[in-house]
């Protein structure tokens, strides 16, 4: 019998990953090995892969070690490197107090993103402390068909285009990455965000995923949608002096996200464990081929 690797499935609002417990960072994750792995069909299915490794164990983020055990090095469907994951730190937090790791209360999770503060609350939800965002300056549009909308760049960490639209179905099928312009503005891609009004301080929304495609939903885009939906609506916490939180509705769930007068984003929402298993090593060189 072939070596076993072990792994998990989880999700967050139905943004799903594969977890793989490496803590001394021993597998080759290649971009082939993750996107057999994200693979719906031939593998196990995910929108990404959450690598769970020691953050001393892993070169790009040994610096972190002083301050975060775990190293959330996540990974895109298609194999590509992204720079954080919202609804993913929830996810891995919840599989370290699935293993055993950690009990409720709070943690820290380094990232490509820097370190995040997270909170395990009893009733099943997760609080990540998303840091604050970048507003680039630079109008950017986002274009589906004969459609074009202004968007509004807002940087979690990772790239995001948010564009108001008067309804999520102005987003079209988003089998393919919307185009966003200009052309520069995005030199490594961009997560784009379709919203709509659902009332006072709520939105819904859709996302299509830099290295994932239309995804049931996003964590940093959830936050991105917050950040321009305050400057849209006269509520930016840093003028105002008061905390903004929206409710965000997404295809796979409801994320609440909170930007405080000082900058920092805080992101509350549900993280499951779904099922666990192993994956045939064999199996996995054999993919690669
Ligand atoms: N596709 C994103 C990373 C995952 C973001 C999303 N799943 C989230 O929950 O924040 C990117 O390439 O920047």
């Amino acid at each position: 019998m072939s070596t076993r690797i072990a792994f998990l499935k989880g999700h967050g609002t139905e943004n799903d990953f594969v977890i793989v417990p490496d803590p001394e960072n021993a597998l080759d994750l290649s971009p082939a090995a993750v996107a057999a792995l994200c693979d719906r069909r031939a593998g196990i299915g995910g929108d990404g892969v959450l690598h769970v490794v020691r953050t001393a164990a892993h070169p790009e983020a040994a610096h972190l070690a002083g301050e975060a055990e775990w190293f959330m090095d996540y990974r895109n469907g298609d194999g590509s490197v992204a720079e954080m994951c919202g609804n993913g730190v929830r996810v891995f937090a919840r599989y370290l107090q699935h293993a055993g790791h950690v009990t409720e209360g709070d943690l820290a999770i380094a990232t490509r993103a820097g370190v995040k503060s997270v909170h395990l609350a009893k009733d099943g939800d997760v609080t990540v402390g998303m840091g604050s965002a970048r507003l680039p300056e630079g109008e950017v549009t986002v274009s589906v068909g004969e459609h074009g909308w202004p968007a509004r760049n807002v940087n979690m960490g990772n790239p995001h285009a948010v564009a108001f639209v008067a309804d999520l179905a102005d987003a079209g099928r988003l089998l393919d990455a919307p185009p966003v312009g200009p052309a520069d503005a995005y030199p490594d891609g961009v997560n784009v965000e379709f919203v709509v009004d659902r009332g006072p301080r709520h939105v819904a929304m859709r996302v299509h995923e830099r290295g994932s495609g239309e995804t049931r939903s996003c964590g940093t885009g959830a936050c991105a949608v917050a950040v321009a939906a305050a400057r849209r609506d006269g509520a930016d916490p840093a003028v105002t002096g008061t905390p903004a939180t929206y409710t965000v509705d997404l295809p796979g769930g409801r994320l609440v996200i909170t930007e405080r007068p000082d900058g920092e984003i805080e992101m509350t929402g549900p993280a499951v464990i779904v099922a666990e298993g192993e994956i045939d090593a064999e199996w996995l060189e054999n993919a690669l081929r």
